[in-house]
């Protein structure tokens, strides 16, 4: 997968190169190209933004950076239209559902907004050479799409075959069959007074896959009712 990522903070992206996507980066599993906008802005002050048209607070970015910028992303693409992800507010929520979708896209580029967004022309003139995706990480406003650029890569990269070593691990999770996970237990049995479900050391594992089943449903009938099938109250 190659991923190219385009932001005003490129460093801000520094931390892909630890733990499992830095490796991915390094097996060349996850191919990541981050462009500063800047390099595409060519007035002194490296301009990027201006204020909005039709008037209100703040500033909107510029579209030419951003036409620049893509041309010279998406210009080289002989191959299927990549897929551009602008995060925001404004966008579809991102869910473990989109994150599977999008860990089979051989190519991803993400638009990071900031200040109160994004010329909409961009969006309209994208979308004329390539698939865009306004996306959102949830309902409360960040300064900018880094922080949900990076929470996107890590969700989308470690479903990329071969980017975590066990992808057994990846099977029981949180979200990944609809209900929250069942909780974990290590050593020691006793910690502090508090022992360890006494079903987990039984060694029963049809016992225990019954045991984890029904505190997936309890925990997600308890924190997220809203996830649990409407026909089937009791998962
Ligand atoms: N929630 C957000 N706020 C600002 C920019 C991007 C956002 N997002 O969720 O992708």
């Amino acid at each position: 997968m190659r991923i190219d990522i385009v932001t005003i903070f490129p460093t801000f992206f520094d931390a892909l190169d630890l733990s499992l996507l830095g490796k991915a980066k390094q097996s060349g599993l996850i191919e990541l190209d981050v462009h500063d906008l800047r390099d595409s802005t060519h007035d002194r002050h490296r301009t990027v933004d201006d204020t909005p048209y039709g008037g209100g607070a703040g500033m909107v970015m510029k579209p030419e950076p951003w036409g620049e910028a893509l041309d010279g992303i998406l210009g080289d693409d002989t191959e299927e239209e990549p897929l551009v992800i602008f995060p925001s507010p404004a966008g579809e929520v991102f869910t473990q559902a989109m994150a599977r979708e999008l860990a089979t896209e051989p190519r991803l580029v993400f638009g990071c907004g900031r200040y109160e967004g994004i010329d909409h022309r961009v969006f309209d003139h994208t979308a004329s050479r390539a698939r865009v995706r306004l996306v959102s990480l949830g309902d409360y406003v960040l300064n900018g799409g880094e922080v949900a650029v990076m929470a996107m890569i890590e969700a989308i990269g470690r479903l990329v075959p071969g980017v975590v070593g066990n992808p057994e691990s990846l099977v029981e999770e949180s979200h990944e069959d609809g209900l929250l996970e069942y909780p974990s237990y290590t050593k020691p049995a006793e910690w502090r007074g508090l022992p360890v479900p006494p079903v987990l050391l039984s060694g029963n594992h049809g016992a225990i896959a019954t045991w984890r089943r029904q505190q997936q449903i309890e925990r997600t009938r308890e924190v997220r009712p809203d996830l649990l099938p409407a026909d089937q109250p009791d998962a």
